[in-house]
């Protein structure tokens, strides 16, 4: 009674009232506060439940990420508006077009073949067309080979101690799916010969080759005096007038297995048997292989002589062992899961069987991509930030286009992994023949009759620790054959110089960007770049806002989790990002003409990377995590044998 008679009473007091004691004062005082409190816990309710409901209705994500890149560059959008061809969609199309086009309704030209890679920030050159940026002081940059040599030593040799090195010639598949930015050959093909470069004149080729010191300690010695750069093919190439210069992409920028099948038609239909939805094959010793190059073909005599080269929907097929293992190994898989649709479905033409086939095996390319590769590369943190396992949430004002800033950039620096031997393993596990990557460049031949042994070795053999230099190999031949007239070259110094030519913004505006404090000096670098490299820094470049994008992402310590620092993070994050959610047929769209149905996508989301490897290869057992390195001599039970791995496709 008591109370109820106060707490009618109490609006009539005020805290000053003289009637008032101290402790009434202070439970008035909580009173009123308790009050405000309820007040503000009931606004905040209401509100959640609003936006509960703003979210339900518009279907909004609800993650945001922190981190996520915006677009500041105009030039692409000039491609798009002067020079790409008209194109006339048909909506209601079930499979991609070869080149990409029309993935994009509104924007039909997007992600296709031949259309500019995107940019994060709008391209540096001194002159504002294409000439190599200069420094703050008006000096040019430091020489990428002497930035090799002093900064970049491969002195630490540590091997990856969780993964293998099949992570290589993953990456590299992908990226060959993604990108191809030819260079401007000019007297011959790749490795062009530019030794005219050497003359008292030379021509305007020459103006990117990386001068070499006399003192160099692998090229000194061969009295080499330049390493042959050669500067990218730009759009007035293709009839196309840009300022600034503009690089176009030779392949669909989406993961569309483009590099199994090609990025346009004339390429797709000398890939295809046009049988059973089959793709072109060769077959030697009862295994199928790539088709092969007939120009490769010398008749000598009576006496054919083969070079192995093979053809596929990408042209870097033959560049290395891994990336050519990898291209054999997918148009295996393709004829594997057509010849099953074919039993399943005797009625089928050899047109469905094909383009069924083919939208199986990009969706499977990207799960692997997406659910294996992508946690192993970045980690828990950019996976989570960016959405990237999160169900895709298709976006038509997003391009997917591969960025220059990745392909010249960041998603290079995997180039750290690259091991400086393959190796061969017969069944039991023992080391049959060892090959350096450089003696097989361009050169797969050793493939041939080996593709079990050489799968055994890239499994079982630990990949190389991520760090701030390449193997020696790599950054020092990279090429090196008696066949092919060449003195090889260092990939890092490339790397670098590959940057200026397609004039990538100094590293610390990518770093901005990426959510990182303005660094007003070098010291300003020290939360992310170790003190001794701080000082290197310092003698090469006059400012801080000089660094080259990729010396700075190369010596970034790594976020945990991730193989790359915030800088190189960020953006491979991002661009996965739109791969990803830019792309209407990516596999788990809805509602689109090319949705798979749910039971497809439960199926497919199945196939890992070791049903692949069983489906194509004569191997006996394989690890479930195909990346992972299990050691089969005390974890033979984590291999199972390759019958457990089936692949199911009665949804289709
Ligand atoms: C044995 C393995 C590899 C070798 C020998 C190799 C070699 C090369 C070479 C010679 C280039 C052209 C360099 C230039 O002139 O600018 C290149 C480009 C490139 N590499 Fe690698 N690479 C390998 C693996 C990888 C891996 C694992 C990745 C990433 C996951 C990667 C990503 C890239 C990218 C993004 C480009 C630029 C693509 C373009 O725009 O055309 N590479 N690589
Ligand atoms: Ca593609």
């Amino acid at each position: 009674m008591g109370n109820i008679l106060r707490s009618r009473d109490k609006p009539l007091l005020n805290e000053n009232s003289p009637l008032i004691g101290s402790e009434a004062k202070s439970k008035l005082k909580w009173f009123n506060l308790r009050n405000v409190l309820l007040f503000i816990t009931l606004l905040l309710c209401i509100l959640i439940i609003l936006y509960g409901v703003f979210l339900i209705i518009f279907n909004k994500p609800t993650k945001t990420p922190t981190s996520r890149l915006i677009s500041v560059a105009t030039i692409n959008n000039d491609y798009f508006d002067k020079c790409s061809p008209p194109v006339t969609c048909d909506p209601k199309a079930k499979y991609r077009t070869v080149n990409g086009s029309c993935n994009n309704l509104l924007n039909p030209n997007w992600g296709a073949a031949l259309t500019p890679f995107y940019r994060y920030m709008d391209p540096v050159f001194s002159d504002g067309i294409s000439v190599f940026r200069v420094q703050s002081d008006g000096s040019p940059l430091p020489n990428a080979r002497t930035l090799t040599l002093t900064m970049f030593q491969d002195t630490l040799k540590i091997c990856d101690h969780q993964n293998n090195e099949l992570l290589v010639p993953w990456g590299q598949f992908i990226t060959h799916d993604v990108a191809f930015s030819p260079v401007r050959s000019v007297n011959s093909s790749f490795p062009a010969a530019l030794d005219h470069c050497e003359d008292k004149n030379p021509p305007i080729e020459c103006e990117a080759v990386i001068r070499l010191s006399p003192d160099d300690p692998v090229y000194g010695k061969k009295n080499l005096t330049i390493l042959k750069f050669m500067r990218l093919i730009t759009a007035p190439a293709y009839n196309c007038t840009l300022v600034p210069a503009t690089v176009l992409n030779t392949n669909t920028h989406y993961i569309d297995s483009s590099n199994v099948y090609g990025s346009d038609s004339d390429v797709a239909n000398e890939l295809r048997l046009f049988s059973g939805g089959q793709l072109l094959y060769n077959t030697i010793g009862k295994q199928e292989y790539c088709p092969q190059d007939p120009t490769k073909v010398v008749k000598k005599g009576n006496q054919t002589q083969v070079t192995i080269a093979f053809l596929a929907g990408d042209v870097n097929v033959n560049q290395n062992l891994g990336i050519a293992l990898f291209q054999n190994l997918f148009l295996r898989f393709h004829n594997y899961l057509a010849n099953k649709l074919q039993a399943e479905h005797p009625s089928w033409t050899d047109e469905t069987i094909y383009q069924e086939t083919r939208r199986i095996v990009a969706a499977v390319t990207q799960i692997i991509t997406y659910d294996s590769f992508l946690p192993i590369i970045l980690g828990e943190k950019y996976i989570n930030e960016y959405g990237l396992n999160d169900e895709t949430n298709y976006d038509p004002t997003l391009i997917a286009s591969m960025a220059q800033e990745m392909t010249s950039g960041a998603f290079r620096l995997l180039h750290n992994i690259i091991p400086a031997q393959f190796n061969y393993m017969s069944e039991n596990y023992t080391t049959y023949e060892v090959e350096e990557p450089s003696k097989s460049f361009l050169r797969p031949d050793t493939l041939i009759g080996n593709v079990d042994g050489f799968i055994r070795g890239l499994t079982e053999t630990p990949g190389r620790e991520p760090q701030p230099s390449y193997n020696n190999l790599i950054s020092n031949i990279v090429i090196e054959l008696p066949t092919i007239n060449t003195t090889g070259f260092d990939l890092l110094s490339y790397d670098i110089q590959r940057g200026r030519d397609v004039g990538l913004p100094p590293y610390t505006k990518i770093r901005s960007l990426c959510g990182l404090p303005q660094a007003k000096s070098f010291d300003d670098l020290s939360d992310y770049i170790p003190s001794e490299k701080i000082n290197q820094l310092k003698q090469f470049y006059s400012t801080v806002d000089d660094i080259d994008y990729y010396v700075g992402i190369l010596l970034e310590d790594k976020v945990t989790g991730s193989m790359f620092g915030p800088t190189g993070s960020c953006v491979i994050a991002d661009s996965f990002y739109r791969f990803r959610n830019g792309d209407r047929f990516f596999y788990d769209v809805k509602d689109q003409p090319g949705s798979f149905t749910s039971d497809q996508i439960q199926s497919l989301k199945k196939i890992t990377l070791s049903h692949i490897i069983c489906a194509t290869s004569e191997i006996e057992r394989i690890q479930k995590d195909t990346f992972r390195l299990i050691d089969h001599i005390r974890l033979m039970k984590l291999k199972p044998k390759c019958e457990t791995y089936t692949i199911n496709l009665s949804a289709w």
